[in-house]
């Protein structure tokens, strides 16, 4: 049996890694009271909170953090017609907080995921663990045996190119989850009991040329390397496909990392999470996605971006454009998606006019 950790009596963390650089952007409809026992480790940090849903809603925030909330009134305020590139009615709807943000790192948290426990009982400061993924290299060209070579008390191994261990900036720091794992419905509905006690102890670089399923629960990235690709498709309301959000962002920053050179790292840290979501309603939402990702992966395992794509967002907006070419034939919806990755480029760029490439 798995537990959360007990933060109760844990220190505030006054020396917090990137204080100043980096915030934490979480999706909610509901209160944030899971904070309460991430305070030790995050409260130093700014918050900002999505609120999907109805905006009239208020969300109570614990006491001493400091945050901005922004409800779908905001969003539609800000971004104008824009605001139909960011989903309501679902999580997708956190991308919005990195859009805002104007600092160079992302820490993204579900508001039932909570403080976990390692093997030794000791209580997980995920947020420090993500922040040293982010700040050391990646080695996607070659697969180091031993894991995260430059993790204390690792190493490259034997057969290393000496060429390749300078390694790569790493964009992206993707951790995992104890007690409820992140499956899809078909597996939840055949495995309901099933919970994640494996703690496993490493950190690894998705190698070059290889996709993953990105989750948006425990998720941290380098905002100035990679940010313009976070985008968490059209999904929830009004739309065929729910729970496909990250995975679509995960699909096109990997293939973006591959083209410029950057790090992808999984692994360690884990949090508890703590609710399993329907997994009939979760079926809905997914049904549709669980045959298109048939044609959607060998899309994106198949994709080239050519050599004058320097920047994410002309990387990006190529993506878009190969999107609406060859996976607008399987349903309208690649089309309204491929716009939708043009809207979303073009409203970060009117936020974050020094990133324009
Ligand atoms: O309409 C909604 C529903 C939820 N949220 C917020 O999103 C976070 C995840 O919600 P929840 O924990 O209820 O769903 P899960 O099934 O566990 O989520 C996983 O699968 C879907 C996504 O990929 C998600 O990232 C995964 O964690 C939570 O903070 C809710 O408050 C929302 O904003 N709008
Ligand atoms: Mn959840």
């Amino acid at each position: 049996m798995v537990e959360p950790a007990n933060t109760v009596g844990i220190p505030l963390n006054h020396a917090a890694l990137l204080k100043d650089e980096l915030d934490i952007v979480i999706p909610t409809i509901r209160n944030l009271d899971f904070l309460e026992m991430w305070r030790p480790f995050l409260q130093p940090y700014h918050l900002i909170i999505v609120q999907d849903g109805d905006p009239s809603k208020t969300i109570a925030v614990p006491e001493g953090f400091d945050y901005e909330l922004y409800n779908r009134n905001d969003i539609n305020r800000i971004l104008g017609p824009k605001a139909s590139c960011i989903s309501f009615k679902d999580s997708a709807c956190r991308c919005f907080g990195y859009m805002v943000s104007k600092k160079k790192y992302i820490f993204t948290i579900d508001d039932d995921c909570f403080v976990a426990k390692d093997p030794s009982g000791k209580a997980v400061n995920a947020l420090e663990q993500h922040i040293k993924n982010l700040l050391c290299p990646s080695s996607p060209f070659f697969f180091n045996t031993l894991y995260d070579p430059y993790r204390e008390g690792a190493d490259f191994v034997r057969g290393y190119p000496f060429s390749l261990r300078e390694g790569v900036s790493t964009a992206v720091s993707h951790g995992l989850w104890l007690n409820i794992p992140d499956y899809d419905a078909p597996t939840q509905l055949v495995k309901p009991k099933e919970r994640n006690t494996r703690y496993v102890d490493a950190v690894m670089t998705i190698p070059k040329g290889t996709l993953f399923p990105m989750c948006g629960m425990n998720l941290a990235f380098d905002r100035d390397l990679i940010g313009p690709a976070m985008y968490f498709g059209l999904m929830g309301d009004g739309q065929p496909i729910g729970r496909y959000d990250d995975m679509w962002a995960g699909w096109c920053v990997k293939v973006i990392c591959d083209h410029l050179g950057l790090g992808v790292k999984t692994g360690l840290p884990y949090i508890y999470h703590s609710k399993a979501s329907n997994p009939f309603v979760n079926l809905k939402k997914e049904y549709k996605g669980i045959f298109w990702q048939e044609d959607i992966i060998p899309f994106f395992q198949s994709a080239k971006l050519s050599k004058e794509a320097v920047t994410v967002q002309q990387c990006y907006l190529e993506l878009s454009k190969l999107v609406k070419e060859k996976l607008s034939p399987i349903d309208p919806y690649f089309d309204k998606l491929a716009d939708a990755m043009v809207t979303w480029i073009e409203a970060w760029d009117e936020l974050n006019p020094a990133t324009k490439a």
